[in-house]
């Protein structure tokens, strides 16, 4: 069952994929390159549908995918199918071998020196290919045989709709070698984009980088980075990725999509490279709890006829299922996106909720009624229960509102925190700021080992969700102000508050730039970076070391199996030349 789509534009969610924000995501799979040669194409592959490249979890749901699909395979573009000087023609069928894999899943091929995107094609391998659309500097090509696996690293996706929901986009990759591919992401574009020196795998000590800390002491002061016997900087050092025992089952937000199949009311995922919902029910990615809360609420809605959301007519009312399940507490929360107020039979639907959901501990709605792919709109009201959830990370108490970003992967979210208070180096007398604080979980991290902290966030709910954290976890050395960070740290430095850290954890587009100026202007010792996305982090690394930092350990945390996120800590350290 499938619901169609108004035209296949793009998405954009308010979160990151993990650390909703922007970010694209394209699926590489035709969904016939089966894993170890299984099914692949014929040598013609004829017969191959070209579905463009994006799809979309509805259960594992990204949270910030924006697709570019008209880039991608022509969408509403004519794109051409010869250019001059480009050596390969759309539909074309090509033979290339895989020297390396996008962030999006595609194997990057070359022929005759251009650069073609194969869709399901891992590094290493040697394939055929169907040429789908080509540009003046690159093109974008399909996989229809796999002709050399090469030394290998493809396995069977285990999950059964890999093919059409292209939400995991490197699910037939080995998770070995997946955490080898994001540890080599992040380096190439430390070289790239950062003109970064990066030292080879387990290469070198991070303090050799530093020749002479902000304050000369250069002792072993676990605070003061020591002084670079070389006189020179040497290379930065990237860490093995840290990844999962057990890498699925892992996310505690499901934002699913609703819309009308053939019997009535359908809940899934966005269909690869479309906006056609897929009716769904397991994600091996995704908490099961969730999938249990999912499946009752869609039942509960069809019991009661409530109208599915039209994306093609603009009517309907139920456009999105979101559902929360806190790991630690075993608290429930859902939140049905609505496109206007009034929900018929809501008591009724609410009484279904509540007595087919365990632990269910908010029934919430959001009022989404603008015609966009943005899932939550501004109004969130409670229908039932608490207006938020309870989870806990590493013995502290959060609550989560529905429209607060919380990290999704609460096993790696400890490491993740772990390594920043970790790269932060606090001793107990620090002023710390926590920039796009989010609730306040880093904050109140740092809090423990701090003297003071202070959090500054863009979303008022998530700020009135970090002040409550605060204060149930009894830490009164933390103040939250609600705001641009790159408008509220200039006034705190007007206000004379002088941080000795700052951490930033900027969504996928990185820091503003006048944040960045801000930051070079308070000097704080230290700097840790916690950044989704590997390219904005190594641009701004750059204008931070220009500014007379110096990048020392950058840790890949693996928050989002299977998929291409990237989770990256880094630690800077200020110094003077
Ligand atoms: C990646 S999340 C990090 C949240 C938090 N550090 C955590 O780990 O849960 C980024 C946060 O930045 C917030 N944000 C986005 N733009 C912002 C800005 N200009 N100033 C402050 N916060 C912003 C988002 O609302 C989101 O909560």
């Amino acid at each position: 069952m499938r619901s169609g789509g108004k035209g296949r534009g793009s998405e954009t969610h308010s979160e990151r994929g993990g650390k909703g924000n922007g970010g694209s995501t394209h699926a590489m799979s035709d969904g016939r390159n089966k894993a170890n040669g299984a099914t692949l194409r014929s040598k013609s592959g004829a017969s191959a549908k070209n579905r463009g490249s994006a799809g979309k979890h509805g259960l594992g749901g990204r949270d910030h995918s924006t697709a570019k699909r008209s880039d991608r395979t022509g969408g509403s573009r004519v794109a051409p199918s010869s250019l001059a000087g480009v050596p390969v023609q759309v539909g074309q069928r090509i033979e290339s071998g895989i020297v390396g894999l996008t962030h999006d899943g595609e194997g990057v091929g070359r022929v005759e020196g251009y650069t073609l995107f194969v869709r399901g094609a891992l590094p290493g391998e040697q394939v055929r290919a169907e040429v789908l659309s080509i540009g003046k500097s690159f093109g974008r090509a399909r996989m229809t045989e796999l002709l050399d696996r090469g030394t290998g690293g493809r396995v069977e996706p285990p999950c059964p709709i890999h093919d059409t929901c292209g939400g995991c986009q490197l699910q037939h990759l080995d998770y070995q070698e997946q955490l080898k591919w994001k540890r080599q992401h992040v380096v190439d574009n430390l070289r790239r984009i950062g003109k970064l020196e990066v030292a080879g795998e387990g290469g070198g000590q991070a303090w050799r980088r530093v020749e002479q800390s902000v304050d000369g002491r250069s002792g072993d002061d676990a605070a003061s980075p020591k002084q670079n016997s070389s006189g020179g900087h040497s290379a930065v050092i990237v860490h093995p990725t840290i990844g999962m025992d057990e890498p699925w089952r892992y996310r505690n937000k499901a934002q699913v999509p609703i819309g009308h199949g053939e019997g009535g009311l359908i809940g899934g995922f966005y269909e690869m490279g479309s906006h056609d919902i897929v009716e769904m029910d397991s994600c091996l990615i995704q908490q099961e709890e969730n999938e249990e809360t999912v499946r009752a609420v869609k039942e509960a809605a069809r019991m009661l006829d409530v109208p599915a959301y039209n994306r093609a007519t603009g009517r309907g009312l139920l456009r999105h299922v979101v559902v929360r399940h806190a790991r630690t507490t075993g608290q429930r929360m859902v939140v049905l996106v609505t496109n206007g107020y009034d929900i018929p039979h809501a008591q009724e639907l609410v009484e279904l909720i509540r007595e087919r959901v365990p632990g269910i501990a908010s029934i919430c709605q959001n009022i989404q009624t603008a015609e966009t792919s943005v899932v939550f709109g501004d109004e969130t009201r409670t229908l039932w229960g608490e207006d938020v959830i309870y989870d806990e990370i590493d013995g502290i108490q959060f609550a989560i509102s529905p429209r607060s970003f919380f990290q999704v992967n609460p096993e790696q979210t400890v490491r993740l925190y772990g390594k920043a208070v970790e790269y932060a180096t606090l001793t107990g007398g620090e002023t710390v700021i926590d920039a796009y604080c989010g609730i306040g979980t880093i904050s109140l991290f740092l809090a423990r080992h701090a003297d003071r902290v202070f959090g500054v966030e863009i979303v008022p709910e998530a700020i009135e969700d970090a002040r409550r954290n605060a204060a149930i976890n009894g830490m009164n050395n933390v103040e939250f102000e609600v705001g641009a960070s790159e408008v509220v740290m200039p006034r705190w430095q007007a206000a004379g508050i002088t941080p000795d850290v700052i951490v930033v954890d900027p969504p996928r587009k990185g820091c503003d730039p006048a944040l960045i100026t801000t930051m070079l202007e308070l000097k704080p010792t230290r700097i840790v970076y916690v950044s989704c996305n590997p390219s904005t982090l190594a641009r701004d690394l750059r204008l931070l070391e220009d500014g007379g930092y110096r990048t020392m350990e950058v840790q890949p945390v693996d928050m989002f199996p299977h998929t291409g996120h990237i989770e990256a800590v880094v630690s800077l350290y200020w110094i003077i030349n």
